[in-house]
């Protein structure tokens, strides 16, 4: 049901089917012009001109209203505690929802979006995969087979980089990955420089804080959070969205001979097919059960895609 009646009352959350939604982008004088419209469709090899207008053109708009009222709360702060105006913190948005659900698209589109707004912040985007542990360390561990699991990352890492970033300090290291070699890459680092805005996505961003040996329950990154986005789908779409992004790579990257995936390029298609789904079903389909879905409640926006990637509804919460 959207929006209306009893149940709209008993929930905490808005929700806004696609059209009423598509309309909120009309409001405003800030709409992107074909020329950015292209760039940013460029951003994500299948994405609609229709999506980036209907969908991720209001999203902007929200998330404008967001960041200025943050920057406003901030303001009011300091004076509450007589403090002469320290900068403010960067805005942070973290961005979850399963493997294959689009949230690289997303976080480049809205990247690319919020930085085009008239005051041009500087937006960055870091992934949590940087956060991996080494295939080394995961084999030692025996969690190969659990890569994308929350403890196949070294949660205290990203837990301390994004406290940082919310401290104010300058600048902020983090870790990356490499998806052709598999691998996290020990020598490159990104530096995120005190951005207006920041955008972690992964898997796991939403997870609550784990309970400690000690029955202390400590914080999570999503603490640090002032706005989540989780993109959802129907597992099933998703499951055919991993299987069809595999087959493309089998054209593509793992025809690479550095990369790890490189024996499957020798797979027949059904091969590869079987190939993908076995990956799915043994790691990322439980993952997306038992870690990633059950984090979709705590999001401040749930984006719900169809089949063919449009978003059919928004979920925001109420304030
Ligand atoms: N909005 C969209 N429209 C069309 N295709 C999309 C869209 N978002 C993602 N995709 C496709 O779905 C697949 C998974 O998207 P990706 O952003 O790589 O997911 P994730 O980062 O969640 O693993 C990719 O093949 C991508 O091209
Ligand atoms: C690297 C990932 C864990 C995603 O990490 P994230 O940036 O979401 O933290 C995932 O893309 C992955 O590689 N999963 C392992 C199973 C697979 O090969 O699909």
């Amino acid at each position: 049901m959207a929006n209306g009646g009893h149940a709209a009352e008993s929930s905490p959350y808005v929700e806004l089917e696609r059209a009423a939604w598509a309309r909120l982008a009309s409001s405003g004088d800030d709409a992107l012009d074909a020329v950015e419209i292209e760039r940013v469709r460029g951003l994500g090899d299948q994405l609609d001109l229709d999506e980036v207008e209907q969908v991720y053109l209001p999203l902007s708009r929200l998330l404008s209203l967001y960041v200025g009222a943050a920057g406003a709360l901030h303001r009011r702060q300091e004076e509450f505690l007589h403090r002469t105006q320290p900068p403010r913190t960067p805005f942070v948005i973290g961005l979850a929802g399963s493997v294959a659900v689009g949230k690289s698209t997303t976080a480049r589109v809205l990247q690319h979006m919020l930085a085009h707004w008239p005051e041009h912040p500087q937006v960055a985007l870091v992934t949590t995969d940087g956060f991996l542990l080494p295939n080394a360390e995961l084999e030692r561990r025996g969690l190969l087979q659990r890569k994308g699991f929350p403890e196949s990352y070294d949660r205290k890492a990203l837990l301390r980089f994004v406290v940082d970033i919310k401290s104010g300090r300058e600048e902020v290291d983090a870790p990356t990955y490499d998806h052709l070699t598999y691998d996290v890459v020990p020598d490159r680092k990104v530096a995120v420089r005190r951005p207006d805005i920041v955008i972690v996505e992964g898997l796991n961003v939403l997870q609550p804080a784990a309970v400690r040996s000690d029955g202390r329950t400590g914080l999570a990154v999503s603490d640090f959070f002032d706005f989540s986005v989780f993109v959802d789908a129907a597992t099933s779409d998703i499951r055919r969205w991993y299987v069809e992004r595999f087959l493309r790579l089998r054209e593509t990257a793992f025809r690479d001979p550095a990369s790890y995936f490189a024996k499957y390029a020798a797979l027949s298609e059904a091969e590869a097919r079987a190939e993908a789904e076995r990956i799915w079903d043994a790691i990322n389909g439980p993952n997306l059960r038992e870690n990633v879905l059950p984090t979709r409640s705590r999001a401040t926006l749930v984006l719900r895609k169809d089949a063919d990637h449009s978003v059919r509804y928004v979920r925001l919460r109420k304030l």
